[in-house]
């Protein structure tokens, strides 16, 4: 058997651990089954006497009480706060709904948070602890796909502004990341479906055998198998790692992680935050981005067309919203990656290659109405 196939074997309580090497602010993503009620996923973490679990309306009822039984041996005080659910939620209302309980419990310098839910929480919860008394710690909790391949490791936390994604936030590095599968089990397919599409990122832009790999075991993962998710989840931290461990606040290579997110940004602030999911905003917009690479002559047709094809495999979408050529370039003029009003996309320059490059407006115009619904 190849070590790229899959062996049907049962579920494995192995846990698996990727350690993100930032000097002070090093940390380690653990990742494995039962993790939330095991005493030793927390161990190392701070005793400190408050802890606050952030989590939603969704998550909460599901799993916060586990994690709260296992931190009360830890914390003196466990609190919990339940946000409303959804990308259009993640926004100055509910941070300051995150400051409201840490002030009305009293929570102190040495406070812990605990971010229970996807990336919606998670960002937001980064972001709070990024900014209360000027700065406590944190742990991420994922519980979607997208949170354990994705949005818990790297430390960019924010919330979005009606008129751009994420353009208001800070870089602030959890303790720990908590990755549980057991999780998974209760997230809806189009949730698991837009988690694939960060998965699906790291292959054009770093990794080409992880893309064979993906292209040849991407049912196994929409079938929810448990080496499959393991190995997917294990090597998108992985790279997400290795690429912030070089260049944690994106001065240059970071941004590589970006791909698809111009044009998918503008998707999802386009349509009002939560019509179109993240990743799928994601996955139209890496296909956006890698025609955009054929029309610069950087990646060949066919490349594009095998990314497309697993996109589509995925159940995500490869057609966007009909927002108008001029929408979108407006849109995407909000990015953070424009510098002096010069938009600025991550385009492939040959499979698993990625930099930044400027684009030619008629060719950005001639991918949207190649790519857009008429
Ligand atoms: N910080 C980063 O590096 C980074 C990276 C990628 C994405 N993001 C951000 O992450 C967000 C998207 O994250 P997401 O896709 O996790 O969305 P999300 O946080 O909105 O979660 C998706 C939905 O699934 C529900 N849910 C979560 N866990 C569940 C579970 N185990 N069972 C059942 N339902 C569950 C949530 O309540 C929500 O309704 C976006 O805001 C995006 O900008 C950030
Ligand atoms: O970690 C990163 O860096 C990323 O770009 C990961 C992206 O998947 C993620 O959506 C991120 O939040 C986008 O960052 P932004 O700076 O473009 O808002
Ligand atoms: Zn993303």
């Amino acid at each position: 058997m190849s070590p790229l196939d899959i062996d049907p074997t049962p579920q494995s309580s192995a846990r698996e651990r990727v350690r993100l090497d930032l000097g002070p602010q090093s940390y380690d993503v653990l990742i494995g089954r039962g993790l939330l009620e095991d005493p030793a996923s927390w161990e190392g973490l701070p005793n400190s006497a408050t802890a606050l679990v952030v989590s939603n309306t969704t998550v909460a009822p599901l799993y916060a009480a586990r994690l709260e039984a296992v931190l009360r041996a830890r914390h003196r005080q466990v609190l919990r706060l339940e946000l409303p659910d959804g990308e259009s939620h993640k926004d100055w209302a509910s941070l300051n709904l995150v400051f409201d309980a840490l002030l009305a419990g009293q929570a102190d310098r040495k406070t812990v948070l605990y971010a229970l839910g996807g990336g919606v929480v998670g960002d937001m919860t980064g972001f709070a602890a990024a900014c209360y008394m000027r700065g406590v710690a944190f742990v991420q909790v994922p519980t979607t796909l997208l949170a354990q391949v994705d949005s818990s490791v790297g430390g960019k936390t924010g919330i979005n502004h009606p008129l751009g994604k994420n353009m208001v936030g800070a870089f602030h590095q959890p303790l720990r990341v908590v990755a549980d599968l057991d999780t998974l089990a209760s997230l809806p397919p189009r949730e698991f479906s837009a988690g694939l599409a960060e998965i699906i990122k790291y292959g054009p832009i770093a990794d080409m055998v992880f893309f064979d790999w993906l292209e040849a075991n991407i049912d196994a993962l929409l079938a929810h198998d448990d080496r499959a998710l393991r190995h997917a989840i294990r090597r998108s931290c992985e790279i997400k790692a290795q690429v912030v461990q070089l260049d944690e606040r994106e001065s240059g290579l970071r941004a590589i992680l970006n791909f698809g997110h111009t044009f998918g940004h503008a998707i999802e602030a386009g349509l009002g935050y939560g019509e179109w999911l993240h990743g799928e905003a994601v996955g139209c917009g890496m296909v956006m981005a890698g025609e955009l690479s054929v029309r610069l002559g950087l990646v060949e047709a066919g490349f594009v067309e095998r990314l497309r094809r697993l996109v589509q495999r995925a159940r995500l979408p490869t057609i966007g919203p009909a927002l108008g050529t001029r929408r979108y370039m407006e849109l995407m003029q909000v990015d953070k990656k424009a510098e002096a009003g010069e938009v600025r996309f991550v385009v492939i320059d040959g499979p698993g290659r990625a930099r930044m490059a400027p684009a030619p407006q008629a060719l950005v115009a001639e991918v949207l109405t190649a790519c857009t619904a008429p």
